[in-house]
């Protein structure tokens, strides 16, 4: 269905709300620059709409060793509204501490609205982390496909290398929800090295839509490179590209994504929701400067 109601927008100029005259997207994503073509490519699975649960519209992104419980506990006392990702936690850990897991899964009930980032590539991990972490009434859980680091990327295939396999992910976000009784998402990026046009973006949304009940995305507007540049370096060498961000809101209607990446001010969160983003995630800034 997501992909029929793109071929209707084959010729549509990708959305820009009237009257911003903001610069945030301005040449990245206009008419004179239509950036990401329809996509076509995937199937046309039926995907139920994004139901009750709607996306944050503003939330502090995960960001391992900082949004800790200090931290979350000092921005819930800045916004009580924001919602807040734990650093990512690994699910052999939940699985092997698990006489343990208050030191990974406990937090103060003040930190709700709050969401468990778990990141891992096996199966059965996957799911009975799940279950372990349920029963802290995390109110989303989400599944970290975005992070380029060595020291997850090279040592078994999770975080941002799982992007190469579409099938997999759908099967993970299967089982993940199939373990808890909150609404899950996935968080990535647009690419993973050479594995960078849109049409790769909308397979890989396609399949886990059609595979599992994973119905928002919070995608980080830029590709991850695997080899060669750090953590760090991947967060701002390869370029911002939000029109894949607007894209994917114009051809896949039934489905929430957060838009992420390089926003810093509490005028370009007003901006990109003014122009038809769904939620806006904000990471760097909002560690580094507390009030936007
Ligand atoms: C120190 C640090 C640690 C991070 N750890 C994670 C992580 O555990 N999981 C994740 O999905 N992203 C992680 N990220 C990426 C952020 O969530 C975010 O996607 C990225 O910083 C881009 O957003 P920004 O431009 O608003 O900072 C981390 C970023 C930083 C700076």
């Amino acid at each position: 269905m997501a992909m029929r109601s793109a071929a209707k927008h084959a010729l549509v100029t990708p959305p820009l709300a009237p009257g911003i005259s903001g610069a945030l997207f301005r040449g990245r994503f206009s008419p004179r620059n239509p950036g990401a073509r329809p996509c076509r490519a995937a199937s046309s699975s039926p995907a139920p709409a994004a139901g009750k649960h709607l996306p944050p519209l503003f939330s502090v992104a995960p960001m391992m060793d900082w949004t800790d419980n200090h931290y979350r506990t000092l921005a819930r006392l800045i916004s009580r509204h924001a919602w807040l990702y734990t650093e990512m936690v690994v699910a052999e850990t939940i699985v092997h501490q698990k006489d343990n897991l208050d030191r990974f899964l406990a937090f103060p009930e003040d930190q709700h609205p709050i969401v468990l980032q778990i990141g891992g590539s096996n199966l059965e991990n996957l799911a009975k982390a799940t279950k372990l972490a349920n029963a802290y009434s995390y109110d989303e859980i989400n599944l970290n496909c975005g992070c380029p680091s060595g020291k997850v990327a090279g040592h078994g295939c999770f975080g941002a290398r799982l992007m190469l396999d579409p099938e997999f992910v759908g099967d993970a976000m299967s089982a993940i929800a199939a373990n808890c009784d909150v609404p899950v998402s996935v968080k990535c990026r647009i690419g993973v090295d050479d594995h960078d046009s849109y049409e790769e973006l909308c397979e890989f949304v396609d399949k886990v839509v059609s595979k599992s009940p994973t119905r928002h995305f919070i995608i980080h507007a830029r590709k991850a490179l695997l080899n060669g540049l750090s953590p760090a370096e991947n967060r701002k060498v390869p370029p911002l590209k939000y029109e894949y961000y607007f894209a994917l809101l114009r051809d896949f209607p039934q489905v929430k994504f957060t838009l992420n990446g390089g926003i810093t001010t509490i005028d370009e969160v007003s901006l990109s929701i003014r122009q038809g983003a769904n939620g806006v995630m904000v990471g760097r800034a909002a560690y580094n400067k507390y009030v936007l």
